[in-house]
């Protein structure tokens, strides 16, 4: 999968935020202005295929929780959309809160949620691997999920009961059949775009963001387990709760949003 072989560098959550990124002009997250959104018609819908067998596991790599599927056949592809190749998903994760009125990266209109899924797919028409991919303008294509506090969601249960198995960092479990398409809103034809970068180091600009306006529900209790995980791993005598996993918003720098949709 894609980011087994690295564990992301040792991030506090509330990490010093390098003060430039080389060249970084097209940074993330970001507020999206929905009145600054420019509708753009020949944006298509998006063309998600998963395959639930190819879930492979589920670990805490000391910053969020991953789930990752096997990324070596094209068994589980995004197309369509502002998209012009297809991309091939190797991870979804989440960013939260410590409590639920924050904890989402992206915001809209300046609105916070409490949490905001990830998932993270590498474009493998043009590349061979993850790693190659995420150092290119075009490599990576994440499509954003806001999640709010509400109705309990069923699909995600199955994740959070495999939460307490992996409460240190760098723990792993077995994680199988497992489709992430039950995560996704109901509608997924109305989303903003924008170019822009992963949200933790290398920070590279080489992400088409895809930001669902459809959220989706899930109970406090399940968003809690969430918060049961821990930034450090067994050995350490201090445990750090896993919480406000998000980074600080990064100016436009004259970026357009489109939107799909009126
Ligand atoms: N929150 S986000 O969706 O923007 C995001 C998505 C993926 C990654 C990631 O895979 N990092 C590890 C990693 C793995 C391999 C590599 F070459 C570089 C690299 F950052 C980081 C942030």
């Amino acid at each position: 999968a894609c980011s087994s072989k690295y564990v992301l560098s040792q991030m506090h959550p509330m990490w010093q935020e390098p003060l430039e990124v080389p060249g970084g002009d097209h940074q993330s997250p970001i507020d999206i202005a929905v009145k600054k959104a420019v509708f753009d018609s020949d944006l298509k819908p998006l063309e998600s295929s998963y395959d639930p067998q190819t879930c492979q596991q589920i670990w805490n790599n000391g910053y969020s929780f991953l789930v990752e599927y096997d990324d070596t056949t094209d068994k589980n592809i995004l197309k369509g959309g502002p998209l012009q190749d297809k991309y091939r998903l190797c991870q979804f994760h989440f960013h939260w809160g410590e409590s639920n009125d924050w904890g989402s990266e992206h915001t809209v209109d300046r609105r916070l949620f409490p949490a905001e899924l990830h998932l993270v797919h590498w474009n493998s028409d043009r590349y061979t691997l993850f790693e190659e991919a995420v150092m290119e303008e075009n490599g990576l294509a994440v499509i954003g999920i806001f999640l709010k506090v509400g109705k309990r969601h069923e699909g995600l249960q199955k994740l959070v009961d495999a939460l307490p198995a992996i409460r240190h960092k760098d723990s792993v479990v077995e994680f199988n059949r497992f489709d992430p398409a039950s995560l996704l809103p109901s509608n997924i034809d109305d989303y903003w775009t924008y170019h822009g970068s992963l949200t933790t180091p290398p920070l590279t600009e080489s992400v088409t963001w895809i930001v669902m306006k459809q959220h989706i529900e899930v109970s406090h209790d399940q968003l809690a387990v969430f918060r049961s995980l821990l930034f450090t791993s067994a050995e350490e005598e201090v445990q750090k709760s896993m919480v406000n996993n998000f980074r600080v918003q990064q100016p436009l720098r004259g970026r357009t949003v489109r939107s799909s949709f009126t």
